[in-house]
């Protein structure tokens, strides 16, 4: 059963002085239960716009949003369904073992010890420190692993977040990345919208590149592998071997195309190098720029043309 379905949906805003102004454009889409998705796209593209749609925060101009195969005007549809926004407003006075216990009463969480459950979801995400601490003297980043463990607890079989990984620093941002690779690997649907690339791509199954409200391309990352592709990579060992760059320390890197990186990886074997990664790089990014470059050639063109 599909978990997400947006049939021809559509969003414009009016303003003020009644300019009209499209913000999501006939958007059809299709997310499996079980999926990890996705969702790209620049500053005003219209991510923020689906999700509070999806979520019925925001009605449709036209259009049909379902959740679970019903339409999200159902309160109903919703669920089962955690969602985070891109900056969650949380009641600052309380402590995040308040906020998570409130949220899980509300979604009548069955649960044999409610008070250990929140602890293990805060302690899952470095918060069993904080967890009597009220919110207010908390940074950006530990307001936003709070919103994510609230979102845990009730656990949800589909998961909405809007730039889940926003706010967080490196550390904060490999723990959120473990914690929703495991979900997913539980068999939890992820539905997600970021502006870090290298993230989407190391969680999302499919990704969809969206563009000033309307729809570019959906994707797996595994199609993006073709020999133009720069692959990262990493070894040690005690010779130079040829192609590699010094990283000290008897440590080596490359960045290679895919068409050179067997032939690379002979030349590791033969100087007796040990392999630590192989992976991608900027793939997603060069894609998504690639995308909105071509909408703007053709854009221009069409312009020149009128
Ligand atoms: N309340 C509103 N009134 C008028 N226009 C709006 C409103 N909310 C969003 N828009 C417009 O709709 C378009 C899509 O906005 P949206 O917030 O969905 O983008 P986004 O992809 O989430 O962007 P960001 O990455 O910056 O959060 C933008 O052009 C935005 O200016």
């Amino acid at each position: 059963m599909a978990a997400i379905e947006l049939i021809n949906l559509s969003k414009s805003y009016t303003s003020q002085w009644g300019k009209k102004s499209i913000a999501l454009n006939d958007l059809n889409l299709k997310i499996e239960d079980g999926e990890a998705f996705g969702f790209i796209g620049a500053n005003g593209a219209g991510k923020s716009t689906t999700i509070k749609i999806i979520m019925g925060l925001l009605k449709a101009s036209s259009g049909t949003a379902l959740l679970y195969n019903q339409d999200v005007k159902t309160p109903t549809a919703r669920n089962g369904i955690a969602y985070v926004p891109e900056n969650p407003l949380l009641y600052d006075y309380l402590t995040p073992l308040e906020i998570l216990k409130a949220g899980a009463q509300l979604h009548r969480l069955k649960t044999n010890d409610l008070h250990r459950h929140c602890l293990s979801w805060l302690e899952r995400f470095d918060l069993l420190h904080v967890a009597k601490k009220q919110l207010r003297s908390f940074s950006k980043g530990m307001m936003q692993r709070t919103a994510l463990a609230h979102a845990f607890t009730i656990q949800p079989k589909l998961m909405i977040l809007d730039e889940p990984f926003s706010g967080l620093d490196p550390l904060g941002r490999k723990l959120v990345l473990d914690i929703l690779a495991e979900y997913r690997q539980q068999g939890g649907t992820l539905f997600f919208s970021s502006h870090i690339l290298y993230d989407v791509e190391r969680l999302a199954d499919r990704y969809a590149l969206i563009n000033k409200g309307k729809l570019e391309t959906v994707h797996k990352p595994s199609e993006l592998l073709n020999n133009e592709t720069t692959v990262l990579i990493t070894s040690s060992g005690e010779m130079h071997a040829m192609g590699m760059e010094s990283q000290g320390l008897n440590r080596w890197k490359a960045e290679v195309s895919r068409a050179n990186l067997w032939s690379l990886i002979e030349q590791l074997k033969q100087s007796g190098h040990q392999i630590h990664e192989i992976r991608s790089i900027s793939t997603l990014e060069q894609t998504f720029i690639a995308s909105i470059e071509a909408q703007k050639a053709s854009y221009t063109t069409s312009q020149k043309s009128a």
